[in-house]
């Protein structure tokens, strides 16, 4: 599957080496500097988090994932137990028991990610968009879900706590299908299709397409569709960006912009996923950090006054 490390650590490290970007006035520092320390304990909950995914991804997509049988996933998830139980393992289970221990975080999403693991163990096809979508939702809306308690609501949001999660789930799911659509080809040398049999079936297409990596104009019709309903998925996303803490709002907003424009480059390469990979380079990259922090500086109210003001 494609592998989650390392946009968690993009996310990690806007987290990290950008920590202080968020108040924007001396005055605000000053006042704020309670809530600059609970950052800190924010910015280090979240790496446990991730840290957490990023060795469960570790286990069926790392160096020993031959090895990897059902039955040390179930070892797996009872250690999860033992972590939300208070009796971690190891150090890096330590900092994860810690994290449940002061944030609300639900084990449930945690559990969904391994059995996404076992999905994927199983399972190399996509009958439709409902099992594609489960499969998103187990391996990467859960980071999202798992995300939430720890970046934190913000104070003056009025939004419902039901919206921000649905809007955290939908970025999950955006990063998973965009991560899907750019690895089409690495993929498929793997002999996995992630992508929906009905709708390549619609499109005339098959796997054999896949594997044979032609861009037809079939091949870019459907990943038009493809692309267009990864697209949809952000736009959901973004409604909750904006209704997290303040000090979330910048890294959240980064890496949805960063990895939004993946689709943008799929588009450049003429569609082909097969042998171009699809990357956002340098200076889009960096372009895109004072896009995310100005969006960041949007909080709920202003939102609301953006809103009433241009119906
Ligand atoms: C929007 C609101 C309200 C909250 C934000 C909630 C969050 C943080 C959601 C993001 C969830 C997330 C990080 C999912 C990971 C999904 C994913 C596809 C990872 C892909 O990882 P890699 O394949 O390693 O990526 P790269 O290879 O592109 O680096």
């Amino acid at each position: 599957m494609p592998s989650l490390c390392c946009k968690m650590f993009t996310i990690i490290e806007m987290v990290y080496l950008f920590p202080r970007q968020r108040g924007s006035t001396v005055h605000s520092m000053i006042s704020n500097f309670g809530t600059q320390l609970m950052t800190q304990e924010r910015r280090k909950a979240i790496w446990a988090i991730y840290v957490w995914c990023r060795r469960t991804d570790e286990l069926v997509d790392g160096p020993n994932a031959s090895h990897i049988t059902p039955k040390a996933l179930d070892r797996w998830e009872q250690r999860l137990y033992d972590v939300f139980e208070g009796r971690p393992y190891d150090m890096y289970d330590a900092a994860l028991s810690d994290t449940v221990s002061k944030y609300p975080v639900d084990i449930q999403p945690f559990k969904d990610m391994i059995e996404g693991m076992r999905l994927d163990l199983r399972k190399s096809r996509y009958n439709n968009f409902d099992e594609l979508y489960l499969y998103c939702y187990y391996v990467a809306g859960t980071v999202g879900l798992m995300s939430v308690p720890v970046m934190g609501i913000a104070p003056e949001s009025k939004a419902s706590t039901e919206s921000v999660y649905n809007a955290a789930l939908a970025l999950g799911i955006a990063n998973q299908l965009t991560n899907i659509l750019r690895d089409v080809g690495e993929d498929a040398r793997r002999g996995r299709v992630y992508l929906p049999q009905d709708e390549l079936a619609q499109a005339g297409l098959s796997d054999d397409d896949i594997f044979r990596g032609k861009v037809t104009d079939k091949w870019r019709n459907f990943m038009k569709g493809q692309i267009q309903r990864a697209r949809m998925f952000f736009d959901e996303a973004e409604k909750g960006v904006s209704e997290l803490n303040s000090a979330s709002r910048w890294p959240v907003w980064a890496s949805l912009l960063l990895y939004r424009q993946i689709l943008d480059s799929i588009e450049a390469n003429d569609y082909n996923n097969f042998t171009k990979r699809a990357y956002v380079g340098k200076v889009k990259k960096l372009l895109s950090l004072p896009a995310a922090y100005g969006r960041a500086l949007l909080g709920p109210q202003k939102l609301t006054k953006m809103v009433t003001r241009s119906m």
